[in-house]
């Protein structure tokens, strides 16, 4: 069974830019007569996503991540390229097509500011055309997940971010969409909140199976969410797999991380690989096709006076650092 439900092939979106000149009289002549260029911001992309998934889409400020999403939830056409999501082609169908889809951009609201939440979900309600009994269903089921029950008559501009953030949320579940579309949907928000919000992400996920793509710059997000990631750079896509792939992605290097028993001079440590430092404390990379793990643990707790030692793989932080430079 083709359990597939987002298809984007060499997607491509070139903007026109007007090429700007430094100096007051280019300033001048550019009123006049103005040299545009052509800059592509998203380019070849593929992609697929299977029906179920949790995918997280990163990459630095400026990659091409609203782009591609703008492209398959059909807000703006690509300038080559196909996209097939839930069987639409996204910007030909729109009307049809947003039925099925719940969009979630933490940055914009769709909840009206002066009125409470509960009004909005009650448009949303007739726009979706929502039968009554499984409204209220619904609204029970949000209310308990996200302990939203004290604030969704409260106006909005009363909210704190947190719960303003979760009603975003109502709103775009509300019409038990197959597929959602998140973009940072726990930017600001406490510890807390967002483990709340990841919870309810889950859990909708594993009860309803519903497909998430999740854009975020939080990595806590990635590693508590997502099973695979997308990650694009200067409009391309430069790694997509597994999450457990990416954990391993420098499969030939291991970090040993050493407390010390009492402070250590830093010279001490000169031969090694010190990728971070604390005064009693040290992380050291071990460079595998050269040597050997265990023999290099044995060597330090033989040279220092270790109070604790323990070996991991390289930070996802750093891998992800990593393919954004590459
Ligand atoms: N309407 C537009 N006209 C011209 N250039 C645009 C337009 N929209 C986006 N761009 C450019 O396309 C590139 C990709 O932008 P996009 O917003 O997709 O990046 P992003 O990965 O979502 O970044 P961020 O993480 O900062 O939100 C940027 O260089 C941006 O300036």
């Amino acid at each position: 069974m083709n359990d597939t439900i987002i298809e984007v092939r060499g997607l491509t979106k070139t903007f026109k830019k007007i090429k700007k000149k430094e100096g007051f009289l280019s300033s001048i002549r550019s009123l006049v007569s103005r040299e545009v260029e052509h800059v592509n911001s998203v380019s070849d992309v593929n992609l697929s996503i299977r029906k179920g998934e949790i995918r997280g889409l990163i990459g630095p400020n400026g990659a091409g991540k609203s782009t591609t999403i703008k492209m398959m939830s059909g807000i703006l056409h690509p300038s080559e390229g196909t996209v097939n999501v839930l069987g639409f082609t996204p910007w030909l169908e729109r009307e049809r097509f947003v039925r099925h889809l719940g969009v979630l951009f933490g940055q914009k609201s769709q909840l009206w500011w002066d009125l409470p939440p509960i009004d909005t979900f009650a448009l949303n309600k007739e726009m979706y055309r929502i039968p009554d009994e499984k409204y209220k269903e619904r609204m029970a089921y949000f209310k308990e997940l996200l302990q939203i029950g004290h604030v969704v008559n409260q106006p909005v501009r009363t909210l704190s971010l947190g719960e303003r953030m979760k009603c975003e949320l109502v709103c775009a579940l509300l019409h038990e969409p197959a597929l959602i579309f998140l973009d940072e949907p726990t930017i600001g928000l406490d510890i807390v909140s967002k483990e709340t919000i990841r919870r309810f992400i889950k859990q909708m996920n594993k009860e309803q199976g519903t497909t998430f793509l999740v854009t975020t710059h939080d990595l806590a997000d990635l590693e508590n969410l997502c099973d695979n990631v997308t990650i694009i750079n200067k409009g391309k896509v430069v790694f997509d797999d597994s999450m457990e792939t990416l954990s391993t992605y420098f499969a030939n290097s291991k970090i040993i991380e050493v407390k010390f028993n009492k402070p250590l001079d830093p010279s001490k440590l000169e031969g090694y690989n010190v990728i971070a430092w604390g005064q009693q404390s040290a992380q050291i990379e071990i460079d595998l096709t050269k040597n050997d793990i265990k023999r290099s643990v044995y060597e330090i707790l033989d040279r220092f006076q270790v109070a604790d030692i323990n070996i991991t793989n390289i930070p996802i932080e750093q891998v992800i650092k990593h393919i954004y430079s590459a």
